[in-house]
């Protein structure tokens, strides 16, 4: 996949278009000619960092005749790509500092986010276009193209205004030389229509098809799928059929799910306020399946709603509440002596929801988080709630066995929480999960030696990817050499919620397009009184 330029490693184990593929053969020798002394040229002007940015473009600003949405689009998508920078949380920033409001504000969030999720379509329709390998492109050019061929192919952007700022944008980064080329590859861009462009370069593969359409690697395409039709919800579904391919039918709608904007899920904290009482306040929906869990539309700022600010409610979604009410749902034989654990709990979201709990029932809770920085960002999250918070490695706390309930919200991949980061499905790397599947058998094991006989552990990740999901509660199920254990079902723990624990396993898949949470999974183990 070109999205490997500007930054971005490659990820997808084919990702590329067999067609393009060929074209690429066929022109290797003239892109790999140009890329050794472009890229030593356009190396030296890099990186520019977002001070360095925003000084030059202060500076060229008159001269560069380029609107703040777009400039401000063009910084944040230069720093995705050179530091790393999480689009989510230094283009609100800027918006600010910047003093970008209303219609310019909402235009520079669509062109910056629109572009970094569908990124993979955009560097396959420029890499069409251009002689030169991606790769081999200075990242301030790549980005510059990648913004005006957004605005051609998915938006109602004039198409001279588009191809005309993104030249500007070039030079305001000095790299005016590449004016002529970014001009041309837009206008070979904006002459065929977006649908056109897909049709012609989708790969034929239809799993593969359907990534590049909704704008994912393939690799994580392929986990939704096999999650998908592992988990064989509806019994009607053939997918053994020889007409199915092999794609389950909800994928394309899981993979659109990943590029909408979510609501924002709040969670009245119980004890303090029910959820139609912060519904109220706040002028917002109480939620469809946890009893705590209030929707708002996107935009604004939550956490300046006072509610939040006096620590009644708080920013969270409804999956993760309901895995944090799943830990007390649970049945446990013999009587909760009311000691419960958090073993991965930063930044603490579902610990103070189980500290709230807690309070209510009478019990504490001790929290466990390796990093220090995440432990102190739980204690100012459970100031007044019942909760101890430790700063070590769930491996081995150091913390005397016996406790009643266990929460493993496993370190994983994220690939359930996609559509909160535009960039996120770029910069992941399917190696990454072999990496965290031992250190969540890991902490799974520890959770069995710390709960006593008769209480129960719920694993949980945000991620439906099935190496860290069931393998892992499936791993522990064939343990020998463990503590017995059993697992119990999901649904159990739930309230009514179509769409889970019907099909193959009696855990629990949530799935955005099907639930509006995040692709959440959670398994509810008991250790058996032996
Ligand atoms: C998925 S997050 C937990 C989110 C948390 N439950 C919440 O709702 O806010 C996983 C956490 O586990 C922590 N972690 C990673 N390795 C760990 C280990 N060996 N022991 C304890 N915590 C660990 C990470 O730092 C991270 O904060």
């Amino acid at each position: 996949m070109s999205a490997a330029a500007g930054g971005f490693r490659s990820r997808s184990r084919s990702g590329e278009s067999p067609r393009l593929a060929d074209k690429a053969g066929n022109q290797t020798g003239k892109k790999t000619d140009a890329r050794g002394a472009k890229s030593q040229q356009h190396d030296k002007r890099r990186p520019h960092s977002y001070k360095q940015q925003k000084r030059q473009k202060r500076t060229h600003r008159e001269t560069a005749g380029v609107d703040k949405p777009r400039l401000l689009a063009f910084a944040v998508l230069n720093r995705v790509s050179d530091d790393d920078a999480y689009a989510n949380l230094i283009l609100p920033k800027c918006l600010r500092e910047e003093r970008v409001k209303g219609r310019d504000a909402a235009f520079a969030t669509e062109i910056t986010y629109g572009c970094l999720r569908s990124l993979g379509v955009l560097d396959t329709v420029i890499d069409a276009c251009s002689s030169r390998e991606l790769d081999s492109l200075a990242t301030p050019v790549l980005n510059a193209l990648r913004l005006g061929t957004y605005q051609l192919l998915f938006t109602r952007v004039d198409d001279h205004a588009a191809v005309d700022t993104s030249v500007r944008l070039v030079e305001s980064a000095e790299h005016g030389k590449a004016k002529g080329f970014v001009n041309g590859i837009l206008r070979t861009v904006g002459r065929t229509p977006r649908e056109q462009w897909i049709a012609q370069l989708r790969p034929e593969s239809e799993l593969a098809g359907l990534a590049f359409e909704h704008a994912h690697p393939e690799w994580i395409a392929g986990a939704f799928n096999e999650a998908l039709l592992a988990e064989n919800q509806d019994a009607s579904l053939d997918v053994e059929s020889p007409h199915s391919d092999g794609i389950h039918p909800e994928l394309a709608a899981a993979l659109a799910a990943d590029s909408e904007r979510p609501l924002v899920h709040l969670v009245a904290r119980p004890g303090e306020i029910s959820a139609e009482e912060l519904a109220l306040m706040i002028g917002g929906e109480t939620g469809r399946y946890s009893p705590y869990a209030v929707y708002l539309e996107s935009g604004g700022n939550p956490g300046a709603l006072e509610p939040v600010q006096q620590s009644m409610a708080a920013v969270q979604d409804e999956g993760s509440q309901l895995i944090a009410r799943a830990v007390v749902e649970a049945e446990v034989l013999g009587e909760d002596s009311g000691r419960w654990l958090d073993l991965c709990a930063g930044p603490g979201g579902k610990a103070a929801l189980l500290g709230a709990l807690a309070a209510i029932d009478g019990a504490s809770v001790d929290a466990v988080e390796v990093s220090p920085h995440r432990a102190e960002l739980i204690r100012s999250t459970v100031a007044d709630l019942p909760v101890t918070v430790h700063v070590a490695d769930g491996r081995s706390p150091g913390l005397a066995a016996g406790f009643d309930r266990v929460l493993v919200d496993a370190p994983c991949s994220g690939l359930g929480a996609l559509r909160r980061r535009p960039e996120a499905r770029w910069k992941k790397d399917d190696r990454d999960i072999l990496d965290l599947n031992t250190l969540q058998v890991e902490l799974l094991r520890s959770a069995l030696q710390l709960v006593r006989p008769g209480g129960v552990v719920v694993y949980s990740t945000c991620s439906p990817d099935l190496r860290e999901t069931r393998s892992i509660v499936d791993t522990i199920l064939g343990d020998t050499d463990g503590p017995a254990v059993e697992e119990l079902s999901a649904l159990a723990t739930l309230p009514d919620i179509p769409g889970i624990g019907t099909g193959n396993f009696i855990s629990a898949q949530m799935w955005p397009h099907r639930h509006g949470t995040d692709a959440m999974f959670f398994a509810v183990l008991r250790r058996r009184i032996s």
